[in-house]
C-alpha cells in the first residue's frame, strides 16, 4: 500500500530534550490514525514538523511522494493537509458561516482585508459543510458565543473548506465535556469519511481511541514504539504499563 504522507527518520531535540529521534512512520489513505503517549513524548511535535510549523534537524517527509519537510505551513495546506488545533483557531466575533467563507475566499486566494464576507460566492458549498457537521442551526451565530464542541466542529469545518486530503487533529475533544465528546466525534468521523480525508489524531482519551481509530501508534520520548490495530496496542502490556497505567 502506498503511503499518503510518509515520514523518515525525523529527529528533533530542544536542548537536553529528545522530541523526535528516528521517527518512520507511513499514514495510509483512508484509515483513521490515533497517536497516544505520555506528556511531552512528541506527539505535537509530529504533527508540527508534517504541517511545517517545524523543521526537523534530520530526516524527511513526503506527502503524496513529494518532498515537504523544507516547506511552509501554507504551501503545505495547498498541497491537501489541514490541520485543526487543541484550540480552534477561529475569528471569534464572525460568525459560524463568516468562518466557512474567509477560509473559502482564502483557499481560492481571493482573501483581501476588505473583502466583503456578503460576496464571497462559495455560500453554498459552505453551508453544505456546515450541514455536514450539524452546525447550520449557528450558521448566523458569532462563533465566540458557542459551546465548545460546536466551535470545535466548526474548526473542523473549517479545515475540510480547504479540501485537504489529509487533516491532522490535535486532541480534536479537549476542552468538550465528558458527555458530548462521542457525540461530536461520531460527526466529525462522518464528515471525515463523506469527504473522503484521512486523518491522524492525537489523544489522551483511550475511549475515544477505541471507538474511532482504524490504527494507533504509540510515541514515548520522541520514538515511535508501537503500531498496530486498536484492540492489539490498547492491551499491549508495555503500552498500558508505559501509557495508558500512567492516566495520559
Ligand atoms: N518549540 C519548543 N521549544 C522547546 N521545547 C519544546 C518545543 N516544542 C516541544 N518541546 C518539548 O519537546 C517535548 C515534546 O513536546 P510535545 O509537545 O511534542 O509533546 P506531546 O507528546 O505532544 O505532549 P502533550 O501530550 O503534553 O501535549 C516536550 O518536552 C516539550 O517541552
Amino acid at each position: 500500500m502506498t503511503a499518503l504522507l510518509e515520514a523518515k527518520g525525523l529527529e528533533i531535540h530542544f536542548g537536553g530534550v529528545v522530541a523526535a529521534s528516528d521517527v518512520n512512520l507511513q499514514i495510509h489513505e483512508g484509515k483513521n490514525l490515533a497517536i497516544i503517549g505520555p506528556n511531552g513524548a512528541g506527539k505535537t511535535t509530529f504533527l508540527n514538523i508534517c504541517t511545517g510549523y517545524l523543521k526537523p534537524s534530520a530526516g524527511q517527509v513526503f506527502f503524496n511522494g513529494k518532498g515537504i519537510t523544507r516547506k511552509s505551513p501554507r504551501e503545505i495546506t495547498r498541497l491537501g493537509v489541514a490541520r485543526a488545533f487543541q484550540i480552534p483557531q477561529l475569528f471569534g466575533e464572525h460568525t459560524a458561516l463568516e468562518n466557512l467563507l474567509i477560509a473559502a475566499a482564502a483557499r481560492e486566494r481571493r482573501w483581501a482585508p476588505f473583502t466583503r464576507l456578503g460576496q464571497i460566492p462559495e455560500r453554498a458549498e459552505m453551508m453544505h459543510l456546515l450541514e455536514m457537521v450539524n452546525c447550520v442551526h449557528v450558521a448566523d451565530r458569532p462563533v465566540e458565543e458557542l459551546p465548545e464542541g460546536q466551535r470545535k466542529l466548526i474548526d473542523i469545518a473549517v479545515a475540510l473548506a480547504l479540501k485537504p486530503k489529509l487533516l491532522f487533529m490535535d486532541e480534536p475533544t479537549s476542552g468538550v465535556a465528558s458527555s458530548e465528546k462521542f457525540a461530536v466525534l461520531d460527526i466529525v468521523a462522518k464528515a471525515l469519511t463523506e469527504s473522503k480525508v484521512t486523518s491522524v489524531f492525537v489523544e489522551h482519551d483511550m475511549g475515544i481511541v477505541e471507538r474511532f481509530a482504524d490504527e494507533v501508534a504509540v510515541w514515548n520520548r520522541g520514538e515511535v514504539l508501537h503500531r498496530g490495530m486498536p484492540d492489539d496496542i490498547l492491551s499491549h502490556a508495555d503500552v498500558v504499563r508505559d501509557v495508558i497505567g500512567e492516566e495520559i
